[in-house]
């Protein structure tokens, strides 16, 4: 057997095709949805996303500025300048790209942001209100993973979930969301005995780890489903954590590194800057 392989693209086109409209009639109503994207430092791989997400924005209409500032920028700076952004009733959505430099830290960063304002879902409000099942904004990436799936029609109910990799990014999301969606979902981690014994026994795999080839043909059950999230850069070029020519032969679906999950990653973050511009003005 091959897989089926689920492009993330052509989905995250037609998705942004309508965010367009919605951006317009927003517009109308004289709302202009804007998200702020904070870098520091110049590493090239985060540069390359970020120019990417200001791209994407654009496309669909959302006014977005990038705000970049040195490697020796002081946590203090970062925020106060966070506060400020949380005050300026013109911008909708904050994002400061991670990872922030060793000095700052992520977490009291992520804190800093308004709740309302946080459309990478990283803030333990947002967080807190996932894992009891309310109404946020849910991590771009989890979210986007969530989204290809109902589009390729794969039910998640009573399904067996496994997830490899445990980050507050992706691992630890995306298991909380599918469970949300009565999943059941096996945790998998660097520490975990026996990788394969618990990625044979999935009927969704989700690697996460940030390994390139920790999963391969020989790790999978005839018919899974492979959902690649690996985001690794090997001699220049982007690969995920899946050996996909041999994972291929033995999946059902299985997602691409490029061109899989990653474009629904930025698509999810535009919805989520257009739903805090809705809610924010009270739409
Ligand atoms: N605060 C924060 N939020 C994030 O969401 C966040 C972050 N920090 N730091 C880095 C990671 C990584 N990430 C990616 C998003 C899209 C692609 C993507 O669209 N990739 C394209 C290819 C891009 C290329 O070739 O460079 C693809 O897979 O087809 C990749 C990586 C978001 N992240």
């Amino acid at each position: 057997m091959s897989a089926e392989v689920i492009y993330g693209k052509p989905l995250a086109e037609e998705l942004r095709q309508e965010m367009k409209e919605e951006v317009s009639a927003l517009h109308e109503k004289k709302i202009h949805p804007k998200l702020v994207v904070v870098i520091i430092g110049e590493d090239p791989a985060s540069m390359s996303y970020v120019k990417g997400k200001q791209r994407a924005s654009e496309k669909v209409g959302l006014d977005s500025e990038l705000i970049e500032l040195p490697v020796d920028t002081s946590e203090q700076y970062l925020l106060d300048l966070i506060d400020r952004l949380n005050q300026d009733d013109e911008v909708h959505g904050i994002l400061v790209q991670l990872p922030v430099p060793e000095h700052i830290s992520d977490q009291k960063i992520i804190e800093s942001i308004d709740p309302r304002k946080d459309v990478d879902g990283f803030h333990p409000m947002n967080a807190g209100r996932m894992l009891t099942g309310q109404d946020t904004f849910y991590p771009c990436t989890p979210y986007g993973i969530l989204v290809m799936l109902k589009r390729a029609s794969i039910s998640l109910e009573g399904k067996h979930v496994v997830i490899v990799g445990r980050s507050n990014l992706v691992g630890k999301p995306v298991g909380q969301l599918l469970l949300n969606e009565n999943a059941t979902v096996t945790h998998c981690h660097s520490r975990t005995k026996d990788l394969r014994h618990h990625t044979k026994q999935a009927d969704i795999l989700i690697v996460a780890a940030g390994r390139p080839s920790l999963v391969s043909g020989e790790d999978i059950s005839e018919g899974t489903v492979v959902i690649d999230v690996g985001v690794n850069r090997v001699d220049g070029k982007l690969t995920g954590d899946v050996d996909f020519d041999s994972a291929k032969e033995v999946a059902s679906y299985i997602t691409p590194v490029p061109k899989g999950v990653g474009p629904m990653t930025i698509t999810m973050l535009l919805h989520n800057t257009i739903e805090a511009a809705k809610r924010i003005h009270g739409q």
